[in-house]
């Protein structure tokens, strides 16, 4: 199996890392058994702290978890998550641990999310029938913790349940879907989610329970937008053209710039083009003028159809004026804005929880998960001089006059980001250890467009030596192509003993 980008499959030169062990090695106290019984279109809400679990299983009726289905019999174990158990029909569910927090809801927004996606099916439907209508395009937008991922993952669920292969787009940097934190990503989705995971991280190597998604992956390493907004509009359009040639009927047409050759996303059938995309978007995005401009170039660039607002009267009337009138065009397709209300068990999660949520995602790219999938990944000893680092340009750390002479910002493309740069060349320091990098789908003497979709992680550098380790989730070389660093998402010691 291989990395996507990183092309890690010949004889191992590293040695695996012994630092860590993903198993948990502290004894299991027995854990108090409760039976729930849940009558139809309610929901069991709970949240488990990190470093506790909970184990559901499903006795008797059915039930979902963000539109997933929970087979019969299964026990399901959760650490760190906040979640709901939702049933149409009534269940009886059997839960061992003690949840932080725990209630059944009868209020919830389900029925209404059903309706939305009824209606993009029968979009499907008329797509699928006409060679030239394409699915739906469906953007998700709305204030932060209002549930867009939420809503997101049940769309997708229920049009893979009804055997669509909806394109799933993260545009939101602050959560990886199916990679790591500081990424955005695009992936094909025809097979089930890991209830468990959530869109999780998808596994580099290793057996897994469920059919393995390889997404196509941009490297943008800042958590908002805002942070370097030219290097997102860029990253935007990147991701908007590899997958609108991959909806797009004529497989003839020209391939995007620089594909990869692994990725889902770029092997198209007639069943791509009508069942649509799925598009996840930041919380800050739809509150400030800056997001407001991001979501428009974003809105433009993927041609949305349907522009659905979570609980924001105020972004639905925004959104209601900049594009209700907005005449027909070829380019510019009519576009559905519907407003949707948030469900009352969304919650905040507060930085600790959404950094440990980050640590959990690095820890698992390149471990694995404890009792489920152990991976192994190798470290490596490279020489300053044989890497090629460029960083993100950030508006508070980088200043332009710091550039490298020849770095014009406006050179490099992307335009209106302020004077910002998309990414300068640094140097090997000790400021590298504990960061992830990734490894760029492109040759060292590149331009600075470069499409990053995999990572590895500096675990130790010496600068008297000037050599670096690197941990890497596949064996191998490491191969000669530009790696880019930034600070999102933060170093990250856990790793290391
Ligand atoms: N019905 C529900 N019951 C319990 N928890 C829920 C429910 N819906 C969403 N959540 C939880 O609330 C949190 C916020 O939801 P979600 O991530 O979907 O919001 P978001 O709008 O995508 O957030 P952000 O803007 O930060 O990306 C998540 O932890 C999610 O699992």
């Amino acid at each position: 199996m291989s990395v996507p980008g990183l092309q890690l499959s010949e004889l191992p030169i590293g040695q695996p890392f012994s630092n860590f062990t993903a198993q948990d090695s502290t004894p299991a106290e027995p854990l108090a058994e409760k039976t729930y019984e849940i009558a139809k279109l309610r929901e069991w809400r709970f949240e488990v702290a990190f470093g506790a679990t909970v184990e559901v299983k499903l006795l008797k009726g059915s039930a979902e978890i963000f539109g997933t289905e929970l087979p019969i019999g299964h026990k399901f174990t959760f650490t760190g998550t906040k979640s709901a158990i939702f049933t149409w029909h009534g269940c009886t569910l059997e839960v061992r641990g003690s949840p932080s927090v725990e209630y059944t809801s009868e209020e919830t927004p389900m029925t209404a999310y059903t309706n939305l996606h009824f209606a993009l099916e029968k979009q499907r439907g008329m797509a699928s029938e006409s060679p030239t209508m394409q699915g739906p395009r469906v953007m998700i937008i709305g204030p932060e913790n209002a549930g867009k991922t939420s809503l997101v993952k049940i769309l997708t669920a229920y049009a893979v349940r009804q055997g669509q292969k909806p394109a799933v787009v993260n545009l939101d940097p602050k959560e990886g879907v199916l990679s790591l934190p500081g990424t955005l990503s695009a992936t094909s989705f025809s097979t089930i989610m890991d209830v468990e995971e959530g869109f999780g991280s998808s596994p580099t190597s290793g057996p897994s329970p469920v059919p393995v998604k390889l997404p196509l992956v941009y490297y943008y390493g800042l958590e908002t937008p805002e942070g370097n907004t030219k290097l997102y509009r860029a990253l935007v359009s990147r991701m908007a053209v590899a997958v609108s040639s991959r909806l797009s009927e004529d497989d003839q047409s020209t391939p995007p710039p620089s594909p990869p050759s692994t990725n889902e996303v770029n092997t198209r059938t007639p069943q791509d083009r009508s069942s649509g995309i799925i598009i996840d978007t930041p919380g800050t995005i739809s509150q400030t003028p800056t997001g407001y401009d991001l979501l428009h170039h974003a809105i433009s660039e993927f041609s949305v159809t349907t522009l659905v607002v979570l609980g924001s009267e105020r972004l639905y009337s925004d959104m209601l004026r900049r594009f209700e009138d907005r005449p027909n065009h070829q380019h510019h397709p009519p576009i559905s804005i519907i407003k949707l209300s948030k469900s009352g068990g969304c919650v905040d999660r507060d930085d600790a929880f959404l950094r440990a949520s980050r640590e959990r995602s690095i820890r698992e790219y390149f471990f694995g998960e404890p009792k489920k999938r152990t991976l192994s990944p190798y470290t490596m000893t490279v020489g300053f001089d044989d890497l090629n680092i460029w960083r993100v340009g950030e508006a508070s750390t980088l200043n332009a006059s710091l550039l490298p002479i020849g770095h014009d910002d406006d050179e490099e493309g992307g335009g209106g980001g302020g004077g910002q740069a998309l990414l300068a060349q640094a140097e090997c320091s000790m400021l590298l250890q504990h960061s992830v990098a990734a490894v760029l789908h492109a040759e060292v003497g590149d331009g600075v467009h470069i499409l990053a979709e995999s990572s590895v992680m500096g675990a130790s550098v010496d600068e008297q030596k000037r050599y670096m380790k690197i941990l890497a989730p596949m064996p191998g070389r490491l191969p000669p192509k530009p790696l880019v660093v930034s600070s999102f998402p933060e170093p990250t010691f856990s790793l290391v003993g």
